[in-house]
């Protein structure tokens, strides 16, 4: 059998690690996947640990190949997406993790961040960096390992140390450099919007020794070639995975939209060449950027909590056996029978920041069964993304033509109708609901000249399904305001001096 040049890409995600390898024409030939522990010490603390992913890079890359009976002298380029703002440190001389992985679920630095803005830095971090200060970004997180750590500030300055997010970690170990790709860098808190550089004030503001960060780069360039795992081949892109969906979905053109649904849900919609700022909780952040090319940046809305709380339902309430199994549950029920969840387990993110939420389930009778939950859990989903939809639309010109989704949840038919319903708008997916992959295939190809150019690409998009609203007007608009006084419930619930201090 003659094997075609491949192009492979690993999305080191915050569930598991893949690998998918693609041929010329971007068909999928092979994949292979590994979870990972997920560990939880403490309340509101999320870990993982970076040699056990590592570890199954390793493992994932070769069963990749082997089941498409290839080689790494098969593979033309490389190209990497990973869970962003996930982040560790680790010692440059022996290449050893000094901290697991503080998750960007992890809200320990909740100290750090209320320091920043009891400072009255809130809105020069806002401005600098197109994010506001959060435990969701990196920066306060790596300030809290400067604060915890014995010897690590010193270490750090002495210039022992390097910090990075997965794809930094996965680059160091796989070719031996020390860089990020501009899409992460723009998650830390630290990288300025216009400028795309570390940004010498907040760098201040945090007290981050410069001399820890990686050098930042575009998203598909030849970072180095892997001497390990796919000898020889070399890495030509990297990109935050929400970032390389909304690549792999090619929505290159202003207004085109992706949301992905996984862990927890991202709904990134292209704004040019210029970042545009919301007044309304969303997200200033880079798309990606080309070799030689204007950056194009993104506004996005981040939900921490959709796939996750269907876990949570399956492992900790015994609700499913499956996560799959939440549809049928569901199904079971003409609606939500009164009952609203509102899964602000690390607060609640965009549009609304606010650190103090905590879940919510409202509307409980004795009519309620296990069926109305399962719905509930699935609205959720679908009314978080509305919300940040809404806000959306306060900022673009053009109302949102449709949506494009994508992640581990659209396999779920009764949700991506509900969004449709709740969104008012058509909802489409791709052939590939694994678009993070594509994206860094894609990235990694056009870096290499695999595929000459973006309109290529965009020609590769196929439409696998697509759901059309079926809501009336009056029904969308009282189930709007219902969701709205659950999530009212959920707001400012936790004095967060109760968090725990280092
Ligand atoms: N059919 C389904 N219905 C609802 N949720 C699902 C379904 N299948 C998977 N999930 C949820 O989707 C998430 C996995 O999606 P995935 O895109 O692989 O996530 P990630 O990339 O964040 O690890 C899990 O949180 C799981 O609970
Ligand atoms: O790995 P995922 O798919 O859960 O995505 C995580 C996001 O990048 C967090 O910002």
């Amino acid at each position: 059998m003659t094997v075609p040049r491949l192009v492979a890409a690993i999305d080191q995600g915050t569930g598991s690690t893949r690998c998918l390898l693609f041929d010329e024409s971007a068909q999928l030939v092979s994949m292979a996947q590994r979870q990972h522990a997920q560990h939880h010490p403490r309340p509101g603390w999320s870990e993982h640990d970076a040699t056990e992913i590592w570890a199954n890079v390793r493992r994932v890359v070769p069963e990749a190949l082997a089941d498409a009976g290839a080689t790494p002298a098969d593979v033309v380029a490389l190209g990497i997406a990973n869970q962003r703002e996930s982040c560790l440190v680790w010692d440059r001389a022996t290449g050893q993790p000094l901290s697991p992985v503080i998750t960007w679920e992890d809200t320990r630095a909740s100290v750090v961040v209320d320091r920043i803005v009891a400072d009255g830095h809130h809105d020069d971090v806002l401005r600098a960096t197109g994010i506001p200060p959060s435990t969701y970004f990196a920066a306060s997180r790596l300030r809290w390992l400067l604060d915890t750590v014995p010897d690590l500030e010193e270490r750090c300055l002495r210039g022992e140390v390097a910090f990075g997010t997965m794809e930094s970690w996965l680059i160091w170990n796989l070719a031996g450099v020390h860089v990020t790709d501009v899409t992460n860098a723009s998650r830390t808190n630290l990288m300025n919007i216009e400028d795309l550089d570390w940004d010498p004030h907040m760098l201040a503001v945090f007290g981050i020794p410069e001399r820890v960060l990686p050098e930042i780069r575009t998203t598909a360039e030849t970072y180095g070639k892997c001497s390990d795992v796919l000898p020889g081949v070399p890495i030509t892109a990297a990109m935050g995975d929400q970032q390389a969906a909304l690549f792999g979905q090619t929505c290159f053109e202003v207004g085109q939209s992706k949301c992905t649904f996984g862990t927890g849900a991202f709904l990134l919609v292209n704004t040019g060449v210029v970042p545009q700022r919301s007044q309304a909780g969303l997200l200033s952040t880079v798309a990606y950027v080309l070799p030689g090319e204007k950056p194009v940046f993104a506004l996005e809305g981040s939900v921490a909590v959709t796939g996750s709380l269907v876990q949570w339902c399956r492992d900790s309430l015994g609700l499913v056996a499956t996560a799959p199994g939440i549809e049928t549950l569901a199904a079971s029920v003409d609606d939500n029978g009164g009952c609203y969840v509102v899964p602000a387990f690390s607060g609640l993110y965009a549009p609304r920041w606010d650190p103090a939420a905590r879940g919510v389930i409202v509307g409980l009778t004795s009519f309620v069964n296990r069926g109305h939950l399962a719905r509930g859990v699935l609205e959720a989903a679908a009314w978080q993304t509305a919300d940040v939809v809404a806000a959306i639309q306060g900022v673009v010109d053009q109302p949102l033509p449709s949506l494009r989704v994508d992640g581990g949840m659209t396999t779920n038919h009764l949700l991506m109708q509900t969004v449709a319903d709740v969104l008012d708008l058509r909802i489409e997916r791709p052939l590939y609901s694994e678009t993070v992959s594509v994206g860094a295939a894609y990235a990694a190809g056009l870096s290499a000249g695999v595929w000459p150019d973006l309109d290529t690409l965009s020609r590769l998009w196929r439409r696998a399904c697509s759901w059309e609203p079926a809501m009336d007007h009056e029904t969308r608009e009282r189930e709007r305001a219902r969701w709205a006084s659950a999530v009212e419930r959920a707001q400012g619930w936790m004095d967060i001096s109760d968090t725990v201090r280092p």
